[in-house]
Parts: C-alpha cells; sequence; structure tokens
C-alpha cells in the first residue's frame, strides 16, 4: 500500500526554517518541548499532558510563557524576521493568549494546523516523533508507542480547529493532499505556503559535480563558456565507471547540467536521462568575466574591495551576486526537494548554494565552501541531518578555491593553485591515443569517510535564559520523576547570523556520556514492534513542477486552474491533483527492518535535453579507500557539531492527528520594502509584486528590477508539542 508522505510538524517546522534562513531570512524555532524538558525532564508520562492534571497544566503553561517571553525578546532585540513557535497550540485558549502576546508586541501570527484523519500517516508520524524525540530516547520502543498513543487522545479531547476566518493560516489536510490557505499575505507567509507544498521527506541521495576542469579554469579565468581541459575529459570519462561502482541504481539518476559546455561536455558519456537547466548557469560576473582575479583587481579595485569585504552580497558589475543566484535557484531547490535520485553537473557557485542549503551553512560561509573539481559529492538528507560522501577521482585539478583575505591582510587575487605555464601545459595537452588504456591508466577514487551534519541542533536550540534556570533544582511542584540530571545544560547554541554579522562560535561538544543509539537503529526496533507495515506518502504539487524553460515565465493558467480551488469566503483550497506522485512506503519486514520504497515522482515539465552520447568509455577505477575528505571541515563545525546536552535536542512528541502552528509577522510599518519573488509563488496564494512602498504617499510603486531584497517584517510560527 502505498499512500501520501506524513510531513510530520516538527519537519516541516525545521525544514523551513532552514529554507527561510537559507533565502536570508533570520529565523529561529523556540520549541516548547524544549523549554518544558529542560524544566521538568524529560521523560514525563502522557498523564503529565492530562489537561485535567493541573499539576501538570501549570508547568506546561510554564513552559510555553518562558519560551513564549524568549521569542518576543528575541524579536524586541531586533535580532530575528522569522520565530517557529512549535508548540501545541490545539485549544482556542491557548492560541488565544499567542495572539494576544504577539499582537501587544506588534508581532503579526499566522497558523499552520496539520490535520490528518488517515491511521496510516498517523502511524507513520508516530514512528517518526518516537525515533527523533528527546522524550522517548531510551525507552522501550513498544511501550514509547503506548505513551505516544495515550498522549495523542488526550490532546484529541481538547482539540479545537482553527475556525476564525479572519486569521491568516494554512491547513494541511492529510499531511499536505491538501492545502488549505486563509488569508496569507506577503512574501514571507507566501513562502512558507510554497515550502510545505513542496516539501517532501522520502529518503534519496543528491549528487553534486562541479564539470571537470575547464581551459578557463587552467588559465585562472572566471566565468566564459569554455571547453574541458584534457584532464577534465579525462574527468568526464571517469564519471560513468565512478557512479555504476560506487553509486547505488546509478542507471536511475538523473543528470541535471547548467547549458554551459563545460557541464554538459562532463555528463557526454553517461548514459543517463539529462536535464539542461539556465537556472544552473554558473554565477554572471559580468564585467569581470573571462578575468583572472588579478585582473579584476587591476581594472576594478573598488568592487574587488568590496566583494572580499562582504562576498555574498556583493553584485558583479552587469553580473550577479550569489544572493541573486540563491534566489534564482530556489525553482531548482524545490523541484530537487521533490525528485528521487538527481546528480547536478554543476559550477563552484552555483554548488556552493545548493549545497548550503542541504547542509545549513550560513550565508558568510557560502560563498567560501570548497567544491573541489573532479569530485562527487553524495548528500543523503534525512530528517534532522544530511549525511555527506564525497568521492575523489585523482585526475589533478587546479585548486579554483580563492580564501576569503585576512582582515589586515593584502588582497589574495589568485586562486589556490595558480596556472602556472607547466601545470597548464599538462592540463592542455592532447589526449592520450594509439594505445588501448590500461589498468594503469585508470585514475583512482578516494573515498571519504561519511560525515553526518545535524542541523536540527542550530535551528532549534533552547534559550540560553533556560541555562540558568535548568541549573537550578527542579520546583518543589515537578513530578517526581524530574531530577537535576535530566535537564543538564546545553551549550549555548548561536541562532543562524545575518549576513553583515560575524559567523557564530562553534557550538560545543556533547558529553561523551551521553550515548545514542543511531537513529536508523531506533527506527527498526520501532518497526519490529509495530510488525504491520505502515505507509506514507508525498505532496505531489503538479502547479508548481517547475522545468528549467518556466523559471521566471508566469505559471501557464492551465497550472493554476486545475489545483486552485477558490470558496468565496477568502479561503483557497489547493487540491494535489493526480493521486499520489510522489509517494513513499515505509514496511518493516517480520525481521523488523525498515525498508523504504520511493513511488514514482510527478513528472517533470519538458526541457531540452543533452545529446545523449553513445561512447560510455569509462576509465574511473573503483578502488575505494577510507580517507578522510571533508574540504569544508574548518567551516560546518558549528553545524556538524553534536547535540549539546541531553535538553537539547529538538523534537518534541505531538499529537500526530492534529497539529496546528503560528507565523507572526511584525506588523510594524516598514518604510521601504522590496521584494523580489519568482513568479512561482502566483500559484501559492498570491501574486507576489515587486513593490516599494512609497514614504509620502504611502502607495505601493513598482520596483522594475528588485534589489537585494530586505526581510518584509517579523514572522513567528509555532506548532504542537
Ligand atoms: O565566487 P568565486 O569564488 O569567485 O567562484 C566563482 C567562479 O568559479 C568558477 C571558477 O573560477 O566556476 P566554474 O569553473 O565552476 O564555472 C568561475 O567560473 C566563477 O566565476
Amino acid at each position: 500500500m502505498v499512500r501520501r508522505k506524513s510531513v510530520a510538524p516538527q519537519l516541516a517546522c525545521f525544514g523551513f526554517c532552514r529554507y527561510l534562513q537559507w533565502l536570508g531570512i533570520e529565523t529561529k524555532v523556540f520549541n516548547v518541548g524544549n523549554y518544558r524538558r529542560k524544566l521538568f525532564g524529560t521523560h514525563q508520562p502522557h498523564s503529565f499532558f492530562d489537561p485535567t492534571n493541573p499539576e501538570g497544566e501549570r508547568s506546561r503553561n510554564e513552559a510555553t510563557n518562558a519560551a513564549l517571553k524568549d521569542m518576543i525578546h528575541w524579536f524586541r532585540k531586533d535580532e530575528g524576521t522569522v520565530a517557529l513557535f512549535d508548540a501545541t497550540n490545539s485549544t482556542k485558549a491557548k492560541r488565544e493568549l499567542l495572539l494576544q502576546e504577539c499582537e501587544r508586541n506588534g508581532v503579526q501570527v499566522m497558523f499552520i494546523e496539520s490535520v490528518c484523519e488517515d491511521e496510516a500517516i498517523q502511524l507513520a508520524n508516530a514512528i517518526e516523533t518516537q525515533t527523533h524525540s528527546p522524550d522517548y530516547e531510551q525507552m522501550e520502543p513498544e511501550l514509547a508507542l503506548q505513551d505516544f498513543k495515550a498522549r495523542t487522545r488526550l490532546f484529541k479531547e481538547k482539540y479545537e480547529t482553527i475556525v476564525d476566518r479572519d486569521q491568516a493560516y494554512i491547513k494541511l489536510i492529510d499531511a499536505g493532499s491538501d492545502v488549505i490557505v486563509n488569508r496569507i499575505k506577503g512574501y514571507v507567509q507566501s513562502r512558507v505556503v510554497y515550502y510545505l507544498m513542496n516539501l517532501r521527506i522520502a529518503p534519496r541521495n543528491i549528487y553534486f559535480s562541479r564539470h571537470g576542469e575547464s581551459l578557463f579554469n587552467v588559465m585562472g579565468l572566471l566565468g566564459g563558456d569554455s571547453e574541458l581541459s584534457a584532464r577534465g575529459k579525462q574527468y568526464a570519462r571517469a564519471l560513468p565507471e565512478l557512479l555504476s561502482t560506487h553509486i547505488p541504481n546509478a542507471d536511475q539518476l538523473t543528470i541535471w547540467t547548467s547549458t554551459k559546455k563545460r557541464t554538459i561536455a562532463t555528463a557526454k558519456h553517461l548514459p543517463n536521462k539529462k536535464l539542461a537547466w539556465q537556472a544552473l548557469d554558473e554565477l554572471e560576473a559580468g564585467k569581470a568575466d573571462a578575468l583572472t582575479y588579478e585582473q579584476v583587481e587591476e581594472q576594478f579595485p573598488e568592487d574587488f574591495a568590496k566583494r572580499d569585504n562582504d562576498k555574498y552580497n556583493y553584485r558583479y558589475q552587469d553580473g550577479e551576486s550569489y544572493r541573486d543566484v540563491v534566489q534564482r535557484l530556489e525553482p531548482v531547490l524545490m523541484d530537487l526537494e521533490r525528485q528521487e535520485n538527481v546528480l547536478i553537473i554543476g559550477h563552484q557557485a552555483i554548488l556552493r548554494c545548493l549545497y548550503a542549503y542541504f547542509m545549513n551553512h550560513s550565508f558568510e560561509r557560502l560563498p567560501y565552501l570548497k567544491i573541489p573539481l573532479h569530485t562527487v559529492i553524495q548528500l543523503t538528507p534525512r530528517a534532522y541531518t544530511c549525511e555527506e560522501r564525497r568521492f575523489k577521482v585523482d585526475i589533478e585539478a587546479v585548486d579554483t578555491h580563492r580564501p576569503k583575505p585576512k582582515a589586515g591582510s593584502p588582497a589574495v587575487t589568485k586562486a589556490a593553485a595558480p596556472a602556472d605555464p607547466e601545470v597548464q601545459a599538462l592540463a592542455t595537452a592532447p589526449e592520450p591515443t594509439g594505445r588501448p588504456l590500461t589498468e594503469a591508466d585508470k585514475p583512482k577514487i578516494i573515498l571519504s569517510n561519511m560525515k553526518t551534519t545535524t542541523f536540527r541542533d542550530a535551528l532549534h536550540p533552547d534559550a540560553a535564559s533556560l541555562e540558568s534556570r535548568a541549573a537550578s533544582p527542579a520546583p518543589a511542584s515537578a513530578p517526581a520523576q524530574v531530577t537535576a540530571t535530566a535537564v543538564a545544560p546545553a551549550a549555548p547554541v548561536p541562532a543562524p547570523v545575518p549576513a553583515p554579522v560575524p559567523a557564530p562560535a562553534p557550538v560545543s561538544q556533547a558529553p561523551a556520556s551521553i550515548a545514542k543509539p543511531p537513529v536508523e537503529e531506533k527506527a527498526k526496533q520501532i518497526a519490529a514492534a509495530l510488525k504491520q507495515a505502515t505507509v506514507v506518502g508525498s505532496i505531489a504539487n503538479p502547479a508548481i513542477a517547475l522545468g528549467p524553460n518556466d523559471v521566471n515565465t508566469p505559471i501557464p493558467e492551465s497550472a493554476l486552474s486545475a489545483p486552485l480551488q477558490s470558496s468565496n469566503n477568502g479561503e483557497t483550497t489547493l487540491k494535489s491533483a493526480g493521486g499520489p506522485a510522489a509517494g513513499l512506503s515505509v514496511n518493516s519486514n517480520s525481521t523488523g527492518s525498515l525498508s523504504w520504497k520511493s513511488a514514482s515522482t510527478p513528472p517533470m515539465s519538458p526541457v531540452p535535453s543533452i545529446p545523449e552520447s553513445m561512447s560510455a568509455a569509462a576509465q574511473a577505477a573503483a578502488e575505494a579507500d577510507d580517507a578522510a575528505l571533508s574540504d569544508n571541515q574548518d567551516l560546518d563545525q558549528c553545524c556538524s557539531s553534536p547535540i549539546p546536552g541531553t535538553g537539547s535536542k529538538g523534537v518534541s512528541a505531538s499529537s500526530s492527528l492534529e497539529q496546528i502552528a503560528v507565523v507572526a509577522v511584525d506588523s510594524k510599518p516598514k518604510k521601504e520594502v522590496a521584494v523580489a519573488v519568482p513568479a512561482v509563488a502566483a500559484v501559492a496564494v498570491e501574486t507576489p509584486k515587486q513593490v516599494t512602498v512609497d514614504n509620502k504617499s504611502k502607495k505601493e510603486v513598482a520596483v522594475p528590477v528588485p534589489a537585494i531584497r530586505q526581510p518584509v517584517g517579523q514572522v513567528a510560527t509555532a506548532a504542537f508539542v
């Protein structure tokens, strides 16, 4: 049985927190479950959540108030734009409290409610929740499941759905098969809708590779549309064997390239289905195109310094900034979220942007990430982590990474490996001909260690204000099982920082004594306990299945009419047509292992495909050696650090049936707001405009080409704990 996927509300929260951060919107999750655990301990029985238990109710209110206070404080300090208030807002009274507090502080609110009557989805959500919730850590899976179900029943007894038509909300019905959108306005809220309609949690791999070394790379020139060097061509020939040897179901991979010669030539020998995206073309260097870094510094010294100062926001004359590229990649990313296995053969800047999204790198780090040539990067995004593995093909290539100059030191005008004449001669030497290639000719493949980045913790930090409270003894009214050790103080986790602010300090390591069973292991145990097959599916939103030709073009009427159903009360229902187009089934078999199987994905829009080559002269050696290969290690310490302390694991158990989230937007009038929104957002709620507000007349005026986007206002969101 294959059904739609379950989008656990917490996952949605984490997901769109990461997504909004990637778009450059400062976002933070305030998880009331974390506050509860810190204040009252981790392993509370379901009776703690019984609304007729006054002690439990008092404690939970205390946790809610502490989180709310911190969220408001965070807004008032002007640190953020969007807050996700992740809590159990299942009653009207609780939501009212939130609304009042936010309103008093000039923060707009938007709720996200997930209504699910489908038992299979509920069960899948229960597994997901138990697998990840610190509430159920080290608990027998069967007991955890029973407790979770009992807790869910308690929530259900008092649950009140949102009916207020004046309130902004999104309702996800049966994990997103229908989406009801009410009074959604503005850029940020429409982004949330867009994201929720595209989110998927199917386990899959995504592969990135830069094109083989190009002639421009060898000469140290930026941009252009040059051919591959001899070594680049060698890499292209090595790719098929690398993939077939090291990548499961390599023949199923779809290859996405840019429209540049060097990426197309790199894909040439792969027999797979190929799509060329203009949106994947390299960052446009404008007047610096086809120049070396030295020449850019010579000819445009001010620009060169500006770029060094703020590389993410610097826009080349007649060209683009990294921020522009992130915007242009958004539709590609959303499509990537819905896809099964994809290999993107791309460019340095482009892959940095995509890699940063999956690995949750801040935007100051993004333009300096190391994406070396002749290396395939495998990413396996999971609910709260992303696993990475790198396959480096042992074919030499220049290093095009130019490090960020240290403050006060002279500008570095060369990439790490300058294109000296010897290297150039080697790289451009004619390809070997005249004799068949032997084993010795085959390049080696150096396999990196698997590395896991846990981004949940960075997104879901416990408030620093709780540190002191956690260190003090539990209040007398706390249930008996609360112990001081259960609320071990966590190391402070820095919130994601906007571009101009210095990078956050690395997170300290978790104490060695906290042994956590791997998620997969726990999933297996739960599956064994459940015995029955369980099923999840996926949101398929054909209206926003974009192909490269669709980017930056209006959505066709036909695409809009099918999924949109309007009613006369201002509410819009978005139907996922076409049934479970992108389903995922989860089966537990008699041996207790979980198997994940993906169903078909929605069809892509027609796109120009690269002519397929008949030649498959694969030359990669199949030697896998466990050499460590994390070029970005220095950069991603913060994200890859384990959870700092027991209490800081982000996800808490929640009702799988009904979940409501809150999004709050600062209603203070903003002076000038420039919004750059891709046309695709029109599908979700409204046609976003590129406008600015005239200060005097207070009227909106159109902006032909938006400058760097500014956040529209402050936003907060919440789901249930
Ligand atoms: O933003 P920086 O670090 O300059 O890197 C981008 C540059 O990388 C290059 C190589 O220098 O990418 P690629 O070869 O992957 O297409 C240039 O084309 C591009 O201008």
